[in-house]
């Protein structure tokens, strides 16, 4: 621990417009030597002398080169530090902390410069040392702590600990890790703070702020660790407020800044003027947090910033005097490090040697002691002192004899001896000492037994990292040659995909054979339907030579089977009853008939055997691509789940993306498998339909060509019959012919009949006709009366038409009457009943129209 004293630097901005406006001046003259400046002051020339002065034109990055930039290597050595301006309001305080813009290069302040230097110091540090950063950032508003990254945290403590110092409770830290982070939560804070605008500054900040950097690094290799606090304060400006014309908020705010800066200046007061037993720290929360940057355990340095006008000369020479007197403060500052073992241990040693020292002393003066009170005496030079303990060199002990004893009573004959008051503050000194000393050892003998401890226990972790390294690299090397086989089974894997790629492929071309097989299939059936049309039309044209007989065979539905059956069972019945003849002609076209039906016949013969042979073709078909299919997806499945399992198996430690790469192949093999066996599985299900209707066709095939089997046999024994029976019919034909004349006649004779009969009917319909026609003379006659009476044109024009329309009507019925007599019985009732008919309808509608 050494004293130093605080550093000041000295900083002037350039004059303002309302220092210009004032009609104010530059009174500055910064002396060459840049530690001295000299103020032309209204009254007198005053010359300040500080560590550092910047003139108004001093660029921000100068500041930080020649006045700042050690503070950060003395925090990285585990040193506290303390940067803080003072300067009235307005004259350049937040200019020189933050800058007027962190983001650029030229105008960031010397914040945002620390931390650069901060980070850069941290990467070019060896690597044995570990570092990390916390930042807080706090103001104090109105005698209250903010949490400017908090702000719901409005009114934090501050206390004290041994270890920890002075700190604010509750204050939140954040750890940042390059310089970029530092700036958010800079930026962040300084949303957060309080400004206002004044009669001296557009943004005057109406608070104290502080920013905290804590850096702590630890030594891997030894486990020493060190730590440093940097607090970064921006005072508010003190101002007159009469002259900033402060007033309401501004003004309280006005009152509680300059009594904070009222009780910095007592505090520096206290710490310089040589006299005050006490330092006001407790006054103000700012001189509180302050209180080790000010005659404490911190590296300090603070910046006076100053207006160069003559119009703020009081505030300007006050800030210089402030300044002046805070340089005379000294700090005592040390490296807050925590010891390695083996550095305890040494220290350790060394109390314990101490410890038997003054414990020798100790028994040295007791003896001693006893020797006096026995009212012995001991020879300066064989009195006990520390130097002789320390050498070794004290008398051994002895134990006073029992003559040399002598009681040590009171003697009242003189007065206590000044040597039984001091042996008693020896005493009671050195028992003091003694007990300090024995809970020093006791303390130190704990810290070392805790640190042996920890030692072994270090050690026992050490040959454990050992051993788990040496079994990580056994490890590694197995996971290498895992990782080979590995590779392997991936390159084996994406040949059985390949190869089972070009399976399915093959799958696809037996398909499309078999669609194609199919196609051509369904052109045969095409084909057969087509010829089944043009033999239902042939059928159906009156050209065929078969016409009158029966239809084509090869397009018999069941009902032409039918019919055709029940025509082959009339004629059978008719042969077998004898009631039909059949002509030379009929015989020959019956065998004609017979011998296409034969022809179709054997047509349907080949056609049902090649459909049987194509059946049993696409049956074998079918079953070798079932199985071929069948197979593969064993297959498939097979090496899907042997390579899934292999792959599990070792990629199980494998890295996190090897895992992921294979899952993800397992995911996309399944999917395509899944697919692929759809797709197979619905052009199965196609085929066996397919199959199904086929076979349904050749079931129906069957069936028909089973008919006609029937149906040819009846036809061939009708033949046979035919045949047998035809010389017995021409001998009978004679007498059928005779039979046959003998029915016409008797037919005639019912026509006659029949046509007498009708005659009647068809003379009283005439006779009824006839009165009809009398009876419509009648109505005439009376519609002429009427027409006559009524004189109507339209009437009369009507009427004439059905007169015309009734002469027609008797004409038709005279020229059926006429016709009667030539055509049949049919015709000539036919024709009465038109007549008939005609006539009602003239008259009816007749009737209506008159009516109306
Ligand atoms: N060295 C400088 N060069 C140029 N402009 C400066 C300089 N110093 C301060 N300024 C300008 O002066 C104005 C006041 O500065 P700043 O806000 O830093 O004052 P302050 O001391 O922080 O005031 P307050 O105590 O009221 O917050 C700002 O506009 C700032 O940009």
């Amino acid at each position: 621990m050494s004293g130093n004293n605080i550093r000041v630097v000295c900083r002037f901005r350039p004059s303002n417009k309302t220092e210009i406006a004032e009609g104010g001046v530059p009174i500055v003259n910064v002396l060459e030597d840049g530690t001295s400046v000299v103020i032309n002051g209204k009254e007198a020339q005053q010359t300040f002398a500080y560590d550092k002065v910047f003139g108004m034109d001093t660029l921000q990055k100068d500041v930080f080169e020649y006045s700042i930039k050690p503070t950060v290597l003395d925090i990285l050595s585990g040193y506290n530090g303390t940067i803080f301006c003072y300067g009235q309001s307005g004259s350049g305080k937040t200019y020189t902390m933050m800058g007027s813009d962190i983001d650029d290069d030229k105008a960031k302040g010397i914040i945002p410069r620390i931390v650069e230097q901060i980070f850069d110091s941290i990467m070019q540090a060896p690597a044995n040392l570990e570092f990390t950063v916390r930042v807080s950032y706090l103001e104090i508003y109105m005698e209250k702590v903010r949490d400017l990254l908090n702000p719901s945290a409005d009114n934090l403590p501050i206390h004290e600990d041994k270890t920890k110092g002075i700190y604010v409770k509750g204050l939140r830290e954040v750890y940042v890790s390059s310089t970029e982070e530092v700036y958010e939560v800079m930026k962040s804070g300084n949303n957060n703070r309080v400004v206002a605008s004044t009669g001296m500054n557009a943004e005057s900040s109406r608070s104290h702020s502080i920013v905290l950097v804590t850096i702590t690094q630890k030594n891997l290799d030894t486990g020493a660790a060190k730590s440093g606090k940097l607090y970064l304060v921006d005072l508010a400006g003190s101002e007159k407020v009469g002259k900033t014309g402060a007033s309401g908020q501004t003004l309280e705010e006005a009152k509680k800044i300059n009594k904070s800066l009222t009780a910095l200046g007592m505090v520096i007061n206290s710490l310089t003027d040589g006299k005050s037993n006490h330092v006001p720290y407790r006054d103000s929360k700012l001189t509180r947090i302050l209180q080790e940057s000010l005659g404490g355990n911190s590296r300090t340095t603070l910046i006076i910033n100053c207006s160069p006008n003559s119009y703020n000369e009081p505030e300007t020479i006050s800030t210089l005097r402030f300044g002046v007197r805070a340089k005379t403060i000294k700090n005592k500052a040390k490296v807050n490090a925590d010891l390695s073992p083996a550095e305890l241990k040494a220290l350790l040693k060394r109390v314990k040697g101490e410890s038997v020292t003054f414990q020798q002393y100790i028994q040295a003066l007791e003896n001693e002691l006893l020797i006096w009170r026995a009212g012995g005496e001991v020879l300066d030079s064989q009195w006990a002192s520390m130097d002789k303990a320390s050498k070794g060199t004290l008398p051994s002990p002895r134990t006073p004899t029992p003559s040399s004893f002598r009681p040590t009573l009171p003697d009242d004959s003189r007065p206590a001896t000044p040597a039984l008051a001091l042996e008693k503050d020896e005493r009671e000194e050195f028992l003091r000492r003694e007990t300090e000393l024995s809970e020093q050892v006791a303390e130190k003998e704990t810290e070392l037994a805790n640190k042996d401890t920890a030692a072994q226990t270090l050690q026992t972790e050490l040959q454990a990292l050992k051993e788990s390294e040496k079994a990580m690299a056994t490890t590694n090397q197995s996971i290498t040659s895992e990782l080979n086989d590995v590779k392997l089974q991936i390159q084996k894997a994406s040949y059985d995909r390949k190869e089972s790629d070009i399976n399915v492929d093959s799958l696809r071309e037996a398909n499309a054979e078999l669609v194609t097989e199919l196609e051509q299939f369904k052109k045969t059936i095409e084909e057969l339907k087509a010829q089944k049309a043009s033999a239902v039309q042939q059928d159906a044209s009156p050209a065929t030579e078969a016409d009158n007989v029966a239809p084509s065979i090869d397009v018999l539905s069941d009902e032409d089977i039918l019919a055709l059956e029940q025509e082959t069972k009339q004629t059978l019945d008719q042969l077998n009853t004898g009631s039909f003849e059949l002509t030379e002609d009929q015989v020959q076209q019956l065998r004609k008939q017979l011998q296409q039906y034969k022809l179709q016949l054997g047509q349907q013969e080949t056609l049902i055997d090649s459909l049987q042979k194509d059946k049993t073709e696409l049956t074998d078909k079918r079953q070798n691509l079932e199985t071929r299919l069948n197979l593969l997806e064993v297959e498939y499945e097979e090496l899907l789940e042997k390579a899934i399992a292999d792959e599990e198996v070792a990629l199980d430690d494998q890295p996190e993306e090897i895992h992921r790469t294979i899952s993800e192949l397992k995911t996309k093999l399944e999917q395509e498998f899944v697919t692929r066996k759809e797709i197979q599985q619905k052009e199965i299900q196609e085929l066996r339909s397919q199959l199904e209707e086929k076979d349904l066709q050749y079931k129906e095939m069957d069936t028909t060509l089973a008919e006609l089997k029937i149906t040819h046999d009846k036809l061939q024994s009708t033949l046979e019959t035919q045949k047998k029976s035809k010389v017995s019919l021409v001998g009978d034909k004679d007498k059928d012919v005779e039979k046959m004349r003998k029915s016409m006649a008797e037919q005639m004779a019912y026509f006659e009949v029949m046509k007498k009969g009708l005659m009647r009917d068809l003379q009283s319909r005439c006779e009824k006709v006839v009165e009809l026609e009398i009876s419509l003379e009648e109505t005439r006659e009376q519609y002429n009366q009427v027409l006559k009476a009524s004189n109507n044109k339209a009437q009369q024009k009507k009427m004439a038409f059905l007169e015309r329309n009734l002469e027609q009507l008797t004409n038709v019925q005279k020229q059926a009457s006429a016709v009667l007599g030539r055509n049949s019985e049919n015709n000539e009732k036919t024709s009465v009943v038109l007549t008939m008919h005609l006539f009602f309808f003239f008259f009816s509608s007749w009737w209506n129209k008159t009516r109306n």
